[in-house]
């Protein structure tokens, strides 16, 4: 239910929406139809009056000439206000035909809008724990209704001031037209009262003169004449009237039309900025969901690239049947891992069908048993055929880790499994072996003597596979690539980061191969809160050191230095403290490193300095806090160095000193703590990112950096200064033999 409850609020928004655009457009539609009633109701009227006007003048001309001229005037006017009416709801009734065409054409419009708000709607349910979607307010609801109801009462007002304004001018003609019409009218009367006047003169006169009769009857036929002029003058006026009448009727059409033009483009504006709107609302969302996914990581949460990829796995009994069952009793009962990770669930089923892989997934998610738990149960049982899986990891300690959790997984099946740590190969043991888990170099050098037959081997695994495939171990990979000449061999390479250039390189190894990318590349993991503490330099990292430890620290600690010196020097400033700890470094024997690692990891010792040694693979479940005293040398050994805290779905915390000497790196690693979720001090991002040669060089060579312990920088830096002035050189160091000189006298 919480799950869809936004998609129904989304849906609940959109439903109203869609309604009131349904029910504005049924109002338009009643609205139209009433028009076109009033409209047709108008048009009868208008042609009973015309036809009582035609009557009247019909009458009137059999009557009284100026009364008729009056009322025909009056009839005029009334004609041209109702044509005006006439044309505005001619407008009116075309505007709505628009809108009820428009409405016609939204019609399946309506069905793509609810399927896309619907759609959007979806998307939004799918992210409900990310998006508040709020219901939409009421207040906010009738602000709305009312800003509608302004803009139609104003858009109203407009339409009838214009119309007023039409009428005006056009009452304006017509008077003009009237009074034009009255004057010669008048003049006529005026002209046919005269004449009257003079006829009866005349006969008066004609009576005097004894004509009378004569007179009399021709005055008659005059008048009659003089009327039927008259009246041929009405008809002649009242057909220019009308004439300018349909004039006018015709300016108002093609105005009408002008106006019908205006609209229909007005309309198509409008359409086109909804359509408009729609599309960017829709790319708004659709990009607003992916930003949402990339920044929950769900996008690289789980990347498989290549063709005939295998089904992942959901839980391990789904691998029944296909591993042996004392495999997955292994797994379930024994170890008691509950459900395979992400990189578990992609890579068993792509390497049970003997695929080759590259598998990248963050630092403590079970790489390992993601590669042998497939490998033991292709293996299935012991052939006395040679080697036939071989594992080579970059250090011995982690080969070391290997080579248990293979036993682990492979407990109750009849496999041997060897690791060639400190084992000296017998001559043709490695004919009896089904599992090698090794180091490079020792590798290589079994198989220079040949001590070693690869030949068999149906599986290689290269663990932790960029740091093998950098330039110290990449000739001993390579002549372990030749060795294994079997030509089905899988390989699969696994490491937490791949950088670009690596990844080129190893794929020329591989066939048709699938590659697995859990979470994103080359980011730490988001277990692990990470924090950054400027430490001026190296006294202040002491300083830094022991107020974490009076704060209260968990034990195991786990310390990270750049060099065995620099190990070395802390170990002594904190046992001189009488602090529980002890240190690791590639000087000490293996017997040696071996017992470290296990007091370490039985609590024994407390707090480990530890180089880079330790940094890859180490798996210290109960590591919580890591210390990088040190700066990390590269992004990828930051990655790494953190990574040995917030295991197996564990929390951990990392901190990291600097000082103005780590600036150049200091962007890069910061940018992945950020990326990773936790907190950085914003001017680090002001600053000005290095070059990319710069960092190629930071990343090549560690940082020359002041001793912790022994003479305070400042001193040894004088001493260094001074000394370099060669003269200075010689009495300095002549300085004693004359002391003694003087001593002996
Ligand atoms: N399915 C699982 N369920 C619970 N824990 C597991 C599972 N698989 C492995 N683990 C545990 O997770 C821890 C880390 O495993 P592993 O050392 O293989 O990680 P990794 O990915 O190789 O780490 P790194 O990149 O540092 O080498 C181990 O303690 C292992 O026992």
């Amino acid at each position: 239910m919480i799950f869809f409850f936004p998609y129904f609020i989304f849906n609940r928004e959109f439903l109203v929406l869609f309604q009131k655009e349904k029910n504005q457009n049924q109002n338009q539609n009643q609205n139209q139809n009433q028009n076109q009633n009033q409209n047709q109701n108008q048009n009868q009227n208008q042609n009973q009056n015309q036809n009582q006007n035609q009557n009247q003048n019909q009458n009137q001309n059999q009557n009284q000439n100026q009364n008729q001229n009056q009322n025909q005037n009056q009839n005029q006017n009334q004609n041209q206000n109702q044509n005006q009416n006439q044309n505005q709801n001619q407008n009116q009734n075309q505007n709505q035909n628009q809108n009820q065409n428009q409405n016609q054409n939204q019609k399946p419009r309506y069905i793509k809008n609810f399927l896309l708000r619907n759609l959007v709607a979806f998307f939004a349910s799918f992210y409900s724990y990310y998006i508040p979607v709020a219901p939409p307010k009421e207040e906010e609801k009738e602000k709305d209704n009312e800003n509608d109801d302004k803009n139609e009462i104003e858009k109203d007002k407009e339409n009838e001031k214009e119309n007023e304004k039409d009428n005006e001018n056009d009452n304006e003609k017509d008077n003009e037209n009237d009074n034009e019409n009255e004057k010669e009218k008048d003049n006529e009367n005026d002209n046919e009262n005269e004449n009257e006047k003079d006829n009866e003169n005349d006969n008066e006169k004609d009576n005097e003169n004894d004509n009378e009769n004569d007179n009399e009857k021709d005055n008659e036929k005059d008048n009659e004449n003089e009327k039927d002029n008259e009246n041929e003058n009405e008809n002649e006026n009242e057909n220019e009237n009308e004439n300018e009448n349909d004039n006018e009727i015709e300016k108002d059409n093609e105005k009408e039309k002008e106006n019908d033009d205006e609209n229909e483009i007005e309309n198509e504006k409008d359409n086109e900025n909804d359509n408009e709107n729609k599309i960017f609302f829709f790319i708004f969302f659709f990009i607003f969901f992916l930003l949402k996914m990339l920044s929950q990581d769900q996008i690289f949460k789980k990347l498989v690239y290549g063709v005939d990829i295998p089904d992942p796995i959901e839980s391990f009994e789904k691998l029944t049947g296909k591993i042996p069952k004392q495999v997955l009793d292994n797994i379930l009962i024994d170890i008691g891992y509950q459900t395979p990770t992400q990189i578990q669930m992609q890579t068993i089923p792509i390497l049970l069908k003997d695929r080759d892989i590259i598998g990248c997934a963050p630092t403590g998610t079970g790489k390992t048993a993601a590669f042998a738990i497939p490998i033991i149960s292709n293996l299935k049982f012991h052939k006395k055929q040679g080697c036939r899986a071989l594992i080579v990891s970059p250090t011995k300690e982690l080969a070391s880790q290997t080579f248990r959790e293979f036993q682990a997984l492979s407990k109750g099946i009849n496999l041997k499994i060897i690791a060639l740590t400190k084992k000296i190969l017998q001559p043709k043991e490695s004919e009896n072996v089904d599992i090698i888990i090794t180091t490079p170099l020792r590798l290589v050098y079994y198989i220079q003597n040949n001590q070693i037959n690869l030949s068999s081997a149906t599986c290689l695994v290269l663990d932790e596979a960029d740091k093998l495939f950098e330039m110290g171990f990449l000739p001993q990979i390579d002549k372990i690539l030749n060795a294994c000449t079997n030509s089905k061999i899988t390989r699969c390479l696994f490491s937490a980061t791949m950088i670009k250039p690596v990844e080129d390189m190893a794929l020329t190894v591989l066939r048709n191969p699938i590659k697995v990318v859990i979470g994103i590349p080359n980011i730490a993991t988001n277990l692990v809160e990470q924090k950054l503490i400027f430490t001026g330099n190296e006294e202040g990292k002491i300083l830094a050191l022991k107020q974490i430890f009076q704060d209260g620290i968990k034990p195991p600690v786990l310390i990270f230095v750049q060099s065995k010196e620099r190990a070395q020097q802390l170990y002594q400033e904190l046992i001189y403290e009488g602090m529980n700890v002890d240190l690791i470094h590639s000087a000490l024997s293996n017997i040696q490193r071996k017992i470290v690692i296990d007091e370490f990891r039985s609590g024994k010792i407390w707090i480990l300095i530890a180089t880079d040694l330790m940094a890859r693979g180490m798996n210290f479940l109960s590591v919580e806090l890591v210390i990088n005293f040190d700066f990390p040398q590269s992004l990828i050994s930051y990655i790494h160095r953190i990574g040995r805290t917030g295991r197996a779905g564990r929390v951990g915390k990392a901190i990291t000193f600097f000082t103005e000497q780590d600036s150049g790196l200091l962007q890069r690693i910061a940018n992945v703590i950020k990326k990773s979720g936790s907190e950085v001090p914003q001017w680090i991002f002001s600053l000005k990112p290095p070059s990319h040669q710069t960092i190629k060089r930071l990343e090549s060579k560690p940082r020359k950096r002041d001793p912790i312990s022994g003479k305070k920088p400042f001193q040894k830096k004088f001493k260094r200064n001074f000394l370099r002035n060669k003269k200075r050189k010689k009495k300095f160091h002549k300085k004693p033999k004359s002391k003694s000189k003087s001593n002996q006298k």
